[in-house]
């Protein structure tokens, strides 16, 4: 059959069948027919190019993507990029499979069996200044948005002049069109790395409806064809976790030289960090891409949401990002969360009150709708519910109409520490008639509890996107990547394990900038404690550093919340505050003079100073490495001696001066301790101070305070301990004891 004539208006139409657009059709055959082939190939034209020599080869008939492949395998200079693979990248309409996965030609006929000889592909040609215009028609038809942010111009602006680029922009900025814009303009793979199964199947969904063909591989992807496909470079965007990357990296050598890999984009980078809240080991070993791909000269994406200094830092180094990777910055204030802090047991008997506003919304939703639709028997909440009218009454309008309602209070999720509670939970707000579901790890196989074929989790995913569930209490499992815009309400029932996790969480709210609530139930009168269960020394240490920055967090009740959580990550908060959360409306708590408490507490420790590295000394102790012969028994037992911890200090200056509760002292020692007047005398790590050591500037202190005794400066910054998460009982020794000592002024 080789030579054959065909009619080339027929080959248009079938590309056209196919989902090319018409006129790429007509110029890509222009191009072959008047390129170097055309005299090989005996065609004629009927309007610009009517009959093409094609050969019948048995195979299915290549995608004109796949030719565009060759001509990428050129190294992408700054700014080139193939006009018509542009087009071609833009203009393939996919369909999805029931696997989540995204192809171009599925509902083609896929049973073609020529093939274009020799198809050559159209000069690159420079996009130069205009490559935004470009990216704007991209954006406008594919995703329907008028313009690209800031900062992902600079994020594309950076990935077109070959730079590696670490992007660190907030929750629901848009991070993704980073790396989804690459593949559209190019017509190469774009692979990102990401780190949940969920999160790719959602990013390949939600790529569906917008005309983009994505995939992911790995061990969450049932349909084995798809790797294939994926070779043959049937999908612009690749997903594939960390783990299968490895055994992915042959593959994609040759796809890279094939049909080119226009970048790789590793989503969620802080889990590369041991410092990041979310450490996975596989993500540290992502090194690959540079050591298995330098010849392909490929740039590197890194995107997060969530990362401290030393986290940025330590993820170039990892990955071995070039040195001059392009850090593009956005703020990571959300100005439409309104952050809060509530004291709470966080136990079942808590729960009632805790979650009276979810019950008092869905009761008082249920009576409204009730009342507006007569015909509907009323009874909107099961028998067996605790009526807890009287106890909501109050914590709404009346005048509130359901549609309000909904809005003000609409889609929630509970977080909490354990996989237990996520069934508990969601058990007793069922029990008011509340649509909870439970997400946990745990619950992956649990097709028991569903009928259908999908994964539980995966229901309850497309379940709450679809509103058919109010509320899911989960773990951290429901967290990265969940973009469902009108979450109204995330509540952290109990501490989170850091403030990286809780700003991550929280990010899920508001994504559609309308007003959002993140609230933190935590018991205020513990220390957190919750620890990841794999854990080295040094992490261990990390760890309790970040359940330290949390519990701080939770007991600061002096400065806006918005503007801590901002300044945790690193930036500088440029508003005066929030003006929303609980600290901006209820305004910080009374300041109170405890110079004389804290001179107290100072003096007590002072003279009970033992210098326990010299005592340690003599026995050969040294902090890390003791000798066999003094067991782990001896060196605790000798620091429980040795060094001055709360309970101790307490009870000596209870003894001499006053006998306030042990914690009023605690949050005194807190304060001084973020003040930097004592600092931990252990060597290990603690949430909360817990043996105590003077600084040089508590030195300083105890000697000002000999010189000048009779001053009475306040004690300024006392209001960063808070006083609402105390007990009232514990409380009051305290009052009455500062009326003896006049030490409850007012100060400014
Ligand atoms: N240029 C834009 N104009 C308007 N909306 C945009 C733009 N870019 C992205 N968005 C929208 O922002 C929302 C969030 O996008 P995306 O999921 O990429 O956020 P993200 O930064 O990756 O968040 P997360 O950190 O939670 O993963 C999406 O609904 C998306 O359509
Ligand atoms: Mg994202």
């Amino acid at each position: 059959m080789k030579g054959e004539a065909v009619d080339g208006d027929a080959v248009i139409a079938k590309l056209v069948e196919m989902g090319f657009k018409y006129s790429l059709a007509v110029e890509t055959l222009t191009n072959i027919l008047n390129g170097p082939w055309s005299t090989n190939l005996g065609a004629s034209t009927s309007s610009n190019c009517s009959k093409v020599c094609v050969k019948v080869s048995g195979k299915r008939q290549s995608n004109i993507l796949d030719h565009f492949g060759t001509k990428m395998q050129t190294k992408r200079s700054k700014f080139n990029v193939a006009k018509d693979a542009l087009d071609a990248g833009s203009k393939v309409s996919p369909v999805m499979e029931g696997n989540g996965n995204v192809h171009p030609d599925m509902h083609r006929d896929t049973k073609i069996t020529s093939e274009i000889i020799a198809v050559d592909f159209p000069e690159e040609l420079c996009l130069g200044a205009d490559w935004e215009q470009q990216v704007s028609s991209l954006l406008r038809k594919h995703f329907g948005h008028a313009s690209l942010k800031n900062f992902q111009r600079e994020a594309l602006a950076a990935w077109l002049s070959n730079q590696d680029c670490l992007v660190l922009a907030a929750t629901g900025s848009g991070k993704s069109l980073c790396f989804q814009i690459p593949a559209l303009l190019t017509g190469k793979v774009v692979v990102v790395i990401s780190p949940l199964i969920s999160l790719m199947h959602d990013q390949c969904l939600k790529l569906a409806k917008h005309d983009v063909s994505a995939c992911f591989l790995g061990s969450g992807q049932p349909d084995k064809s798809v790797e294939k496909k994926v070779m043959e470079g049937k999908y612009g965007l690749i997903y594939v976790c960390p783990e299968s990357f490895f055994w992915l990296i042959k593959p994609l050598q040759s796809l890279a030289a094939g049909r080119g890999i226009a970048l790789f984009a590793i989503d969620e980078v802080h889990c590369v960090s041991k410092w990041g809240h979310d450490f996975r080991p596989d993500y540290r070993k992502l090194s690959v891409l540079r050591e298995n791909f330098s010849t392909f000269d490929i740039p590197l994406m890194a995107l997060t949401a969530t990362a401290t200094n030393h986290v940025r830092k330590d993820v170039i180094q990892c990955l071995c990002m070039s040195k001059e990777t392009k850090i593009v910055l956005t703020s990571f204030y959300h100005s439409n969360l309104r952050f809060s802090v509530k004291h709470s047991g966080t136990s079942l008997e808590t729960y009632k009150k805790d979650f009276h506003v979810l019950i008092g919304d869905k009761q008082h939703l249920d009576r409204a709708e009730d009342s507006d639709n007569t015909s509907v028997p009323c009874g909107g909440f099961h028998g067996e519910s605790p009526d807890l009218s009287q106890e909501v009454s109050g914590s709404f309008e009346m005048s509130d109409s359901p549609m309000e309602l909904k809005e003000r209070h609409g889609p929630t999720i509970i977080y909490v520490p354990t996989r237990k509670e996520t069934l508990t939970i969601a058990k007793f707000l069922c029990g008011f008639g509340i649509k909870a579901k439970a997400y946990n790890a745990k619950l992956i196989n649990c097709l028991f509890l569903y009928s259908c074929q999908k994964s539980y989790l995966r229901q309850v995913h497309e379940e709450f996107h679809e509103d058919k569930v109010e509320v899911v209490v989960a773990t951290v499992a429901f967290g990265m990547g969940i973009n469902k815009l009108n979450v109204r309400r995330i509540i952290h029932y109990g501490w989170p394990q850091s403030l990286e996790a809780y700003y991550q969480e929280a990010g899920r709210a508001g994504r559609d900038g309308k007003l959002a609530d993140c609230i933190l139930f935590a018991n205020l009168a513990r220390t957190p404690t919750l620890l990841p269960s794999r854990r080295s020394e040094n992490q261990l240490k990390l760890a309790y550093k970040m359940l330290s920055d949390c519990h701080r967090y939770g007991m600061n009740t002096a400065n806006c919340r918005a503007r801590s959580l901002v300044e945790y990550f690193g930036e500088h908060f440029s508003h005066e505050k929030c003006y929303l959360c609980d600290v901006c409306i209820k305004g910080p708590p009374e300041r109170l003079n405890v110079r004389e408490e804290a001179d107290i507490f100072m003096q007590v420790l002072a003279a009970n100073k033992k210098p326990y590295a010299l005592s340690w000394g003599n026995s050969g102790y040294i902090a890390d490495s003791y000798d066999d012969d003094i067991t782990h028994r001896e060196v605790k037992r000798r620091r429980y001696v040795e060094k001055l911890y709360l309970k101790l200090l307490v009870s000596k200056i209870r003894k001499q001066y006053m006998a306030i509760d042990m914690s009023w002292w605690q949050g005194l020692a807190r304060v001084m301790e973020s003040e930097g007047y004592i600092k931990e005398g252990d060597e290990k790590a603690h949430v909360q101070i817990k043996y105590f050591e003077q600084t040089e500037r508590g030195w300083d202190f105890v000697k000002s305070q000999r010189e000048e005794s009779l001053k009475r400066r306040p004690f300024s910054t006392f209001s960063e301990w808070g006083k609402g998460w105390r007990r009232r009982s514990n409380r009051r020794p305290r009052e009455r004891k500062s009326k003896g000592f006049k030490a409850s002024q007012k100060t400014v």
